[in-house]
């Protein structure tokens, strides 16, 4: 389905699995750091069998990190301080930016591709990611200044917006922009994402089936599943 850019008023992206393939380096440390933690852990519990990627789709994400955290333990019947979330969930986040300071980030080409073309129609582009490393992983992406907005899940934070699957984070993002819901435009490779977009009333919230499943996300209220944002690029090989 090719889209009338022009007919839109913004361009909402999340960042981590939609730009960068940051979402697999998300996937590892949270896989490093639940095992971990389920090794050791002795208390209450419905389940403490290993922490799978299937874990990572059905419950943490796309979601804000101590959102992640709290979700997956309700989902093994664990419950825990708040402290104690928010330890486990920082502990992740050093094993992320070890990742990120060793390996440095190279964006999706195919995203940079529509970028570009977005740049040329003159669209106002936003990132609205639930993560607090955006920033540091757009600059290490050389992407910094491309968005007329970004929304990270620091800004989120300091605003008190509720995050994915909310849809506050990406209402903000428009308004910001000057853009109309109803004529912005959302890509999201998560679940959380995607109902956040369909629940804000958003023009067309594209999903891009990193591994959550094309079904899946649209099931969850994508109008439309791309592999690869270079579909949706004219003339270029997808
Ligand atoms: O812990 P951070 O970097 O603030 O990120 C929160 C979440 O951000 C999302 O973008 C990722 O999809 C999740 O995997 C991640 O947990």
């Amino acid at each position: 389905m090719p889209v009338t850019w022009t007919d839109h008023d913004a361009v909402l992206l999340d960042l981590d699995g939609v730009i960068t393939p940051t979402a697999e380096v998300h996937m590892r440390a949270w896989s490093e750091m639940f095992n971990a933690f389920l090794d050791s852990y002795d208390g209450a519990a419905t389940d403490l069998s290993t922490y799978t990627d299937a874990d990572y789709f059905a419950h943490v994400d796309g979601k804000p990190r101590y959102d992640g955290v709290r979700d997956f333990l309700t989902s093994r019947g664990i419950e825990l301080p708040e402290e104690r979330v928010r330890e486990l969930g920082d502990r992740k986040n050093d094993a992320f930016n070890d990742v990120l300071a060793r390996d440095g980030v190279v964006a999706y080409p195919g995203s940079v591709a529509l970028l570009d073309h977005l740049r040329d129609l003159g669209v106002p582009l936003a990132v609205v990611s639930s993560s607090a490393n955006a920033p540091a992983v757009l600059a290490a992406a050389g992407l910094a200044d491309r968005f007329g907005t970004v929304v990270s899940g620091a800004v989120a934070a300091e605003l008190g917006l509720p995050g994915k699957p909310a849809p506050d984070t990406f209402v903000h993002a428009a308004r910001e922009l000057g853009a109309a819901v109803e004529r912005s435009v959302v890509f999201e490779d998560a679940v959380s994402g995607v109902r956040a977009g369909a629940a804000g009333g958003f023009a067309l919230v594209i999903g891009v089936d990193r591994g959550a499943g094309a079904e899946t996300l649209s099931e969850a209220g994508a109008h439309l599943v791309v592999g690869d944002l270079a579909e949706l690029v004219p003339g270029a090989d997808a």
